[in-house]
């Protein structure tokens, strides 16, 4: 199943700077772990924003809900969810 996340990351002012760098540092570490294992399979960073846009690839909404609830920036993130189907006109059906 095929879900369009979109994450916007709000990092308190009053963090300090090297709790922040640690976060961020765990955050990297874990995205790329799930993107070897193909299950976050694009990862784009939104121009201008501190947010991305990314496209997961999940058995369940559970699964997906358990990887965003573990992601070291969740507490600091707003997230949008939008699930995915095939589009009748595009000639890659997933
Ligand atoms: O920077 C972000 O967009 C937030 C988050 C997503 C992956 C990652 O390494 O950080």
């Amino acid at each position: 199943m095929l879900y369009m996340v979109e994450m916007v990351v709000k990092i308190p002012h009053t963090m300090p700077a090297e709790v922040a760098a640690e976060i961020k540092a765990r955050e990297k570490a874990y995205s790329q772990q799930l993107q070897k294992e193909g299950k976050w399979r694009h990862l784009w960073r939104v121009v201008g924003e501190y947010s991305n846009v990314s496209i997961f690839d999940v058995a369940s909404n559970d699964e997906l809900h358990t990887m965003l609830n573990n992601l070291p920036l969740f507490p600091y993130m707003e997230i949008k969810v939008k699930p995915l189907a095939n589009h009748p006109s595009s000639i890659v059906q997933e």
